[in-house]
């Protein structure tokens, strides 16, 4: 008969009725209590057992699926097998009994008695042994293949969070960092020494909204792009590009002195006037203005005080009419 939990021959735990007839002749025989503890994983032992009636639980531990032992069950034979073995699992009596044990002079006499039919047990002593292992090693394969999906399962999810996580802080039109991703890279700027020395350049396209009165929300987003595009192309590995929303982007530049932080912003606004003059119906660019500062060295005002300076400056820049790059330090 197979055990459906563990796929072993349940028969191959019990003695046949003339083993048992054999056995009881030489055992000697113990009443147990229910709950009598009869060995623990662990602890060595040289004595087989054989359930004559009550019941024996096997607890082997380890989330491994635990026996019930019924009438004529053996269990413990590899510490009389192999000798002074340690036991696999606690065994406990379930239901109050007799147990009939064996030790090694108990063995030789069955070896006197009857060797052919004590060969006969030590076969199917040793199959279990082996159909156990089998049982044992098939089972550790499974929970290893069941770990390995959860661990697949895991990546799968962290890296869908990942992507996630990335997107919620990408603008959709352009690919660039939003706001929120750009408060995260100040933020984490701030953490890694500030920002003294970096600069802060603040981007606004001119009379935007009449290119989406003109030629329709579709070509003043392909101009959005086309502004993305001309900041990424400015931007070195260590500067920060984002559109902060609508038709505003911002730019922090890093290790760049002044003057080249200047070269760069001009860049920026006649790149942009030079695109505008080439395709105008439908306009691929518009001009730009910029409000920029050199984010002080030594200072302990906080990044508020520049973002607002840089502000200022745009504003000016839009005041003086646009396509052109105001400074305030
Ligand atoms: N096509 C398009 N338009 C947008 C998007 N986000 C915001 N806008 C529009 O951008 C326009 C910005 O208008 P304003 O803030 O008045 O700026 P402006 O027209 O450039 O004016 P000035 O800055 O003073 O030159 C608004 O009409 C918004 O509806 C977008 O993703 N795509």
């Amino acid at each position: 008969m197979i055990d459906a939990r563990t796929g072993v021959d349940a028969s191959a735990s019990a003695l046949h009725p003339d083993e048992y007839a054999l056995f009881a002749q030489v055992a000697r025989s113990c009443p147990v209590e229910a709950g009598q503890k009869l060995f623990r994983r662990g602890d060595h032992g040289a004595a087989m057992y054989v359930v004559a009636n009550g019941a024996v639980e096997l607890d082997f531990g380890d989330d491994l699926v635990g026996k019930r032992l019924g009438a004529r069950a053996f269990f413990g034979e590899l510490g009389l097998l192999i000798g002074d073995h340690a036991r696999s699992a606690d065994a406990v009596m379930a239901e109050t009994g007799e147990l009939l044990e064996l030790g090694r002079d108990e063995f030789e006499l069955l070896a006197q008695r009857d060797p052919a039919l004590l060969a006969q047990f030590l076969r199917r002593a040793i199959m279990r042994v082996v159909l156990n292992e089998q049982a044992l090693i098939a089972r550790l394969r499974r929970r290893n293949q069941d770990l390995q999906e959860a661990l697949d399962a895991l990546r799968s999810t962290t890296s869908r969070l990942d992507e996630s996580e990335a997107l919620t802080r990408t603008d959709e039109l352009t690919g660039l960092t939003n706001r929120r991703g750009f408060a995260a890279h100040v933020e984490q700027r701030l953490q890694a020494g500030g920002l003294d020395g970096h600069v802060l350049v603040l981007v606004d396209c001119d009379r935007f909204k009449s290119i989406n009165d003109t030629y329709g929300h579709l070509a003043g987003d392909r101009v959005l792009q086309s502004v993305a595009n001309l900041l990424r192309a400015v931007a070195g590995a260590d500067d920060i590009v984002c559109r902060l929303g609508g038709d505003e982007f911002c730019l922090i530049l890093s290790g760049h002195a002044r003057e080249d932080a200047e070269r760069i912003a001009g860049y920026v606004t006649d790149s942009a006037r030079m695109l505008e003059r080439m395709h105008n119906s439908p306009p691929q660019m518009t001009t730009l203005s910029i409000g920029a500062c050199l984010i002080g060295t030594g200072s302990h005002a906080g990044w508020e005080h520049w973002y607002a300076l840089a502000d200022d400056a745009l504003y000016r820049a839009k005041r003086n009419g646009g396509d052109c790059v105001e400074w305030l330090d």
